[in-house]
């Protein structure tokens, strides 16, 4: 996250931190939302090469053990059918990740409320962006979670030919002006958006501009969740 601020540990209790084996060690590669005990939303690009991945949950300070921590390996990544890694543009960029056990909900370990089906945010309205991603472009990885606020950008604006233009679809939702942003690490981690005085996820951050994290006029783009509800519900209930 670029700008912003470090969130209050566990003020976020659904965002969780990915990570994959390396050697003996696990690396922080992007955020998630645990949205059923046993069951995380993150971004099909998170999972596009095959690793061995772990979950960490109720986490504020990826380096550091503080006792909060639940760490579950995950047994499936479910990826969008319709994700093309080779076309960010074309969306379906979200997957859903079944975790080898359930997550014990606590104070610090939560569900994270979706929105309903099609929901389409008014523009400004209140959104914080949430993770551990690079502070800076090219900078490196936040040791304590970060949030910043990312009030939504409407279809019409974000779509302008100045903007993001034709690569942004009605499947996606833009937050900030580019100025605050999310960045590399950040990736399948929450769009927390205050809804009736209730945070609810409707976004999974999925890109920035190759021109660098924030990038006037090139607002973080993120998954709309509202757009993907049916294809959550038949993937993560239990037929
Ligand atoms: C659709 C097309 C025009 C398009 C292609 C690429 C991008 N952006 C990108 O590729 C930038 C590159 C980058 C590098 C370093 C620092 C910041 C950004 N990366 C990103 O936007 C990566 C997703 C890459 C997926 C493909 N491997 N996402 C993120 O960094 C995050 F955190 F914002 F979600 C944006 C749009």
């Amino acid at each position: 996250v670029v700008g912003g601020e470090v969130a209050k540990p566990n003020s976020w209790p659904w965002q969780i931190s990915l990570q994959y084996l390396s050697g003996s060690s696990y690396y922080h590669t992007c955020g998630g939302s645990l949205i059923r005990p046993g069951w995380v939303m993150t971004a099909a690009h998170c999972v596009d090469s095959p690793r061995t991945w772990r979950v960490v949950l109720g986490d504020h300070d990826i380096y550091n053990h503080e006792g909060r921590e639940q760490y579950i390996s995950v047994s499936r990544a479910h990826i969008h059918p319709n994700w093309n890694s080779n076309s960010l543009s074309s969306g379906y960029d979200i997957a859903l990740l079944e975790l080898s056990s359930d997550a014990s909900l606590n104070s610090y370990v939560q569900l994270a409320a979706l929105p309903p089906s099609g929901q389409v945010l008014p523009n400004n309205n209140p959104c914080y962006i949430s993770g551990w991603g690079r502070t800076q472009t090219g900078g490196s990885l936040s040791a304590e979670l970060k949030q910043a606020y990312l009030p939504v950008v409407d279809h019409d604006t974000c779509s302008r030919s100045d903007w993001w233009g034709s690569t942004v679809k009605n499947t996606m939702i833009c937050g900030g002006d580019g100025t605050l942003a999310g960045c590399h690490g950040d990736s399948g981690g929450p769009l927390n958006c205050q809804v009736s005085g209730q945070y609810v996820v409707h976004g999974v951050t999925s890109f920035v501009s190759s021109a660098g994290c924030n990038t006037n006029k090139r607002p973080t783009v993120f998954s709309r969740v509202s757009a993907y509800i049916s294809w959550i519900n038949d993937v993560s209930t239990i037929h």
